[in-house]
């Protein structure tokens, strides 16, 4: 594979950390996740880099974060579910990476952030806000040099589908 890095981009909830942590194990390679990287580096929550600085500050920090970690290889980089609404963010991405897009039906998505209500995107109206969501990002992964629906499929057949792709 010419390429060095794999970056795992998608909505809240569709698996990137997990389906990350499975093909880090499988390949040996870095697990990263750049919101824990802007958490660490800012020394708070996402949500309260939200509530004290508001989007456009995590924003920047995080294409900021993205453009450094793309430098390094041999990592598996689970991106933020808003990453790739930047032109500069998605260039840099297929630059540095094999870009894979992972999805998943709205029932699916809603079921799993509900467990975890942290994220300042999806407070309040779990349902109402992720619907919305989803209906404005429609086309934003599109990008991606694969895409995979994981509302079916275990994580050890996506992690196995991607390093497939990998070797074409
Ligand atoms: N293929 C799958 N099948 C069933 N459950 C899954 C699958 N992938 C992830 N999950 C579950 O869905 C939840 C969300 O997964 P995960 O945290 O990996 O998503 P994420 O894309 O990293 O979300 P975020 O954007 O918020 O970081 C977790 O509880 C996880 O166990
Ligand atoms: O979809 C989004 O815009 C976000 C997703 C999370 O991963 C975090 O990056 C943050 O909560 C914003
Ligand atoms: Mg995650």
């Amino acid at each position: 594979m010419s390429k060095s890095n794999i970056v795992l981009v998608g909505f809240m909830g569709t698996g990137k950390s997990t389906v990350g942590k499975e093909l880090s194990n499988r390949l040996g390679w870095t697990f990263t996740d750049t919101d824990t990287l802007i958490e660490v580096q800012q020394g708070m929550p996402i949500s309260e880099i939200f509530r004290l600085h508001g989007e456009a500050a995590f924003r920047k920090a995080e294409s900021d974060v993205i453009e450094t970690v793309l430098k390094g290889e041999r990592q598996i980089i689970s991106t933020g579910g808003g990453a790739v609404l930047a032109e500069q963010n998605r260039t840099n991405m297929l630059q540095g990476g094999f870009v894979v897009a992972l999805s998943a039906s709205a029932e699916t998505i809603i079921q799993r952030v509900s467990q975890d209500q942290t994220r300042p995107l999806v407070q309040g109206n779990v349902e109402e806000r992720v619907k919305t969501l989803l209906q404005t990002r429609k086309h934003a992964y599109d990008f991606a040099e694969l895409i995979i629906d994981t509302t079916q499929h275990p994580v050890s057949a996506i992690a196995e589908l991607i390093m497939e792709h990998m070797k074409k």
